[in-house]
């Protein structure tokens, strides 16, 4: 059973794809509920009122995987998750069109003094003169982060007749032109923009982008506005230029505390506020849940997540062509580490062929996390695998080659152990699957699955025989048997693959024969 807990206000009904799975028991409550066995939680579902710390990680050693039914994951210790081995997902575009909305419902509402205008009328007042307000059209408004919110915003800013000038590092002049808008340095954008929007995540390199030194650069009258997460815009330096009137006004989505309790910019009549309600529609909330649930869902399928944090984004096509090539470098890792049994110093991994156009790394990743979870007792998996190794003081290489040996795919590894080196060679053959080719110098031809015994012997008449009887002696059924040698009576290997695993006292039994000079058994 999948213990899977959703523990902020996430759609029921995007959570269908969980609710439906047979072996989960979804727990929807708080993630500080006494009642919730947090030693149990695989998955855990959050929007952004939720902390996952370290602490909180610690609680949960049973962890795989952290869902955050939205864009922003600074609610997420990411590095810590990252040590653990625990993978981060979001769901980056569920929420777009709603925040871009929510902003510019903010923009239009502060630059038309509608709340306060509302409140006015309530409170039965006409006050017509009180509330002028500044036309969008004809104005600069300044962009800076021009990702997936930061566009739809620019879109609709040019829809409204302003000029978009924009900061964002990663912006191409091409995307810029295409769009129809100016890409400049943060310094132009300070200085020309009329209204100025931040829609960057908050980062150590984000924190506090406008504050004091940047704010003076603003043109006097300028509008703010932020909906992306408090912090971006710094608060006291804000108050401190709306107190001098410097910035004609803003508006807040987001707060530097959530909630923010009393707020010095609060006593201002031209900072109008929103409870981080950007994501705070149907549409949004349904998209959002929905897509988190259906990647913890792959997750424990074991199929592909697609927007992980700590992972390499991949789409179905690209994992379709990288499956076998990740299930051939995992069995490879996994043999490796039953195989040598000393410290190793260096790992290194050469692909040839067809394989080099994938996104080899991740196959990398997946062969150290093969061979890592069968020596060490922690979670290890793509996400956390070059880390363990480093910490380990296990030094990676991963190389190209155009040698293929005759395959029209390789992936070959080599271990440089603290006693001797370790070379293994796998291909996988369409419609075939996949076979290891090459061990320790030996040409061999077998499919890396299920119970195997990898033996090194004298090529001497009756070895075979020796083994397949007391094999047979105990009932255990050989299902396929490779051999392999250099020279005719000289060192050999057989690869058998058996129907089910020997215990210690067979393997023994076997490894006291004549002529067998070590026996491995790899289960797989
Ligand atoms: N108020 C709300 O309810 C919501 C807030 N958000 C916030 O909005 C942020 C942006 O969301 P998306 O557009 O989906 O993210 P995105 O990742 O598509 O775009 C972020 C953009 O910021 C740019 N950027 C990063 N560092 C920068 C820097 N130092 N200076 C200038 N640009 C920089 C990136 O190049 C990127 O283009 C999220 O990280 C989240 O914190 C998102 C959804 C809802
Ligand atoms: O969950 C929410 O409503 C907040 C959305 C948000 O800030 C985000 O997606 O980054």
């Amino acid at each position: 059973m999948h213990y899977i807990l959703v523990s902020d206000a996430i759609s029921e009904e995007g959570l269908a794809p969980l609710l439906e799975m047979e072996d989960a028991e979804i727990i929807q409550k708080r993630v500080d509920d006494p009642e919730v066995p947090l030693d149990k939680i695989e998955a855990l579902l959050v929007r952004s009122a939720t902390k996952v710390d370290e602490e909180l990680m610690e609680k949960m050693p049973s962890l795989k995987i952290i869902a955050r039914a939205g864009v922003g994951v600074d609610n997420i210790d990411v590095q810590a998750a990252t040590k653990r081995g625990i993978i981060v997902v979001n769901a980056p575009d569920g929420n777009t069109i709603s925040a871009a909305e929510h902003t510019f419902a903010m923009m239009a509402s502060l630059m038309r003094n509608i709340p306060q205008a509302h409140q006015s009328v309530k409170n039965l007042e006409w006050k017509r003169n009180a509330f002028v307000g500044t036309e969008l059209y004809g104005k600069t408004l300044g962009i800076i982060g021009l990702g997936r919110i930061g566009s739809e915003i620019a879109k609709r800013a040019k829809a409204f007749g302003m000029s978009v000038h924009v900061f964002d590092p990663f912006l191409t002049k091409e995307r810029a032109q295409q769009m129809g808008i100016i890409s400049g340095s943060l310094d132009d954008v300070l200085m020309n923009a009329d209204i100025i929007t931040v829609h960057t995540p908050l980062t150590p390199k984000t924190k506090g982008l406008l504050n004091e030194q940047t704010l003076s650069k603003t043109k006097k009258g300028v509008f703010l506005l932020n909906c992306a997460r408090g912090g971006i815009i710094d608060e006291k330096a804000l108050a401190k230029f709306i107190a001098n009137g410097h910035v004609a006004g803003a508006a807040l989505d987001v707060f530097e505390t959530e909630p923010p309790g009393e707020n010095p910019l609060f006593k201002f009549d031209n900072v109008i506020v929103t409870p981080h309600l950007g994501a705070s529609t149907k549409e949004a909330q349904l998209n959002v849940a929905t897509q988190v649930a259906k990647e913890v869902k792959m997750y424990f399928e074991d199929k592909p997540v697609l927007n992980s944090i700590n992972l390499p984004a991949m789409s179905k096509d690209i994992y379709e062509k990288i499956r076998p090539f990740h299930h051939l470098a995992k069995q490879i890792g996994s043999m490796l580490s039953q195989c040598v049994k000393e410290g190793v110093n260096e790992i290194s991994v050469t692909y040839s062929g067809s394989v080099v156009d994938l996104e080899t790394t991740y196959l990398t990743k997946a062969l150290l996390s093969g061979f890592f979870k069968n020596r060490i007792d922690a979670n290890v998996n793509e996400v956390n695998a070059m880390l363990t190794a480093k910490e380990r003081g296990v030094t990676v290489g991963e190389k190209i080659s155009s040698n293929t040996f005759g395959y029209s795919n390789c992936i070959s590894v080599m271990i440089k152990g603290d006693i001797r080196n370790y070379s293994i060679r796998g291909t996988f053959i369409e419609n075939y699957g996949p076979r290891i080719v090459y061990i320790n110098d030996f040409n061999i031809d077998f499919f890396p699955d299920g119970n195997l015994l990898y033996i090194q012997h004298i090529d001497r008449p009756g070895v075979i025989g020796r083994v397949g009887k007391i094999l047979g002696d105990h009932h255990i059924n050989i299902a396929t048997m490779q051999v392999g040698r250099k020279e005719v009576g000289g060192e050999a290997i057989m690869i058998l693959s058996c129907d089910k695993p020997l215990d210690d006292e067979k393997v023994k039994l076997l490894q006291e024969l004549d002529d067998i000079v070590s026996i491995n058994q790899i289960i797989l």
